[in-house]
């Protein structure tokens, strides 16, 4: 397992007053959720571990190495990115391909490179798809193929950005069983995501941005059981708390549904 330390961390873009902020940050779970409303500055963070933008001032440390340090192959080795928009990670001819070419960037073993490929791509379900020129696979497909792209490379570390945006519901579902099977295989999963309800259900950790700064750093039901940095962060709890507040007036913290039938209909 990784641990992510950053360290007196500063960020600001040319001619934007927005500053991300991070004194001190240890991400050390297997399974953890970024959350913020519009400009919190999660992609701005998502940016800066991906090493794609630098920081001005503080280092982000993964298993005590500065990520600055890295070279392109340990970089590759040590984070995966998958991001919102799938196409702006497609650019090969067929489906298979795209899953190779990031995979020959380490691998020169063909028989390996094959092996792999078919493991990644039946991971995903989109084997039947393989000689398909990815620009021709439906969004959902797209966003499968950018993560076979990095399951074939098998890094220490996947980088979501809103992973189950645009994604439909069976979609939605293999991949938390994707992320969930990573997660408990040694992996560390860090997603950024807007849906409280896939936070609640799923994520035993989080981390909640506001204006730039970490206002909350915990468990999810500590996080939505004070109003406070749940305002603050400008976040509405999962569904189901919002229907037994406003239908029962019950303001006690449920993850999710079967979490209030627990509590409420088996005793
Ligand atoms: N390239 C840029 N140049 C200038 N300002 C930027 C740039 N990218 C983002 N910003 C600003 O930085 C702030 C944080 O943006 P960021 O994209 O990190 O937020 P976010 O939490 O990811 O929001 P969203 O949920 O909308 O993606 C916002 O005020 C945004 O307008």
């Amino acid at each position: 397992m990784s641990i992510i330390q950053i360290s007196d961390l500063r960020y600001q873009y040319p001619a934007s007053d927005f500053q991300l902020s991070i004194n001190q940050l240890s991400i050390a779970d297997s399974l953890v959720a970024i959350v913020g409303q519009n400009g919190a500055g999660k992609s701005t963070l998502f940016k800066l571990l991906t090493g794609l933008i630098q920081p001005q001032k503080g280092e982000i440390n993964i298993n005590q190495q500065n990520l600055a340090r890295l070279t392109p192959e340990e970089r590759l080795r040590t984070i995966g990115i998958i991001f919102q928009d799938p196409s702006s990670q497609l650019f090969n001819a067929t489906v298979e391909k795209e899953v190779a070419w990031s995979l020959s960037q380490l691998e020169s073993d063909a028989e390996l490179i094959q092996a792999t490929i078919k493991k990644a791509l039946a991971s995903v379900g989109l084997t039947k798809l393989k000689d398909q020129n990815p620009f021709d696979l439906s969004l959902p497909e797209k966003k499968l193929l950018t993560i076979a792209t990095v399951l074939a490379i098998n890094p220490q570390i996947y980088l979501f950005d809103e992973p189950m945006m645009s994604l439909d519901w069976p979609s939605q579902r293999l991949v938390t069983v994707l992320i969930q099977h990573l997660a408990q295989t040694g992996h560390q999963v860090i997603a950024i995501t807007h849906d409280m309800d896939w936070v609640a259900a799923t994520f035993p950790k989080m981390v909640a941005l506001a204006a730039g700064n970490v206002v909350f750093e915990g468990v999810p039901t500590n996080f939505f059981s004070c109003p406070e940095p749940v305002k603050k962060a400008g976040l509405l709890p999962p569904r189901i708390m919002t229907i037994a507040q406003e239908v029962f007036n019950d303001h006690q913290v449920y993850l999710t549904p079967q979490d209030y039938a627990e509590k409420h209909l088996v005793h």
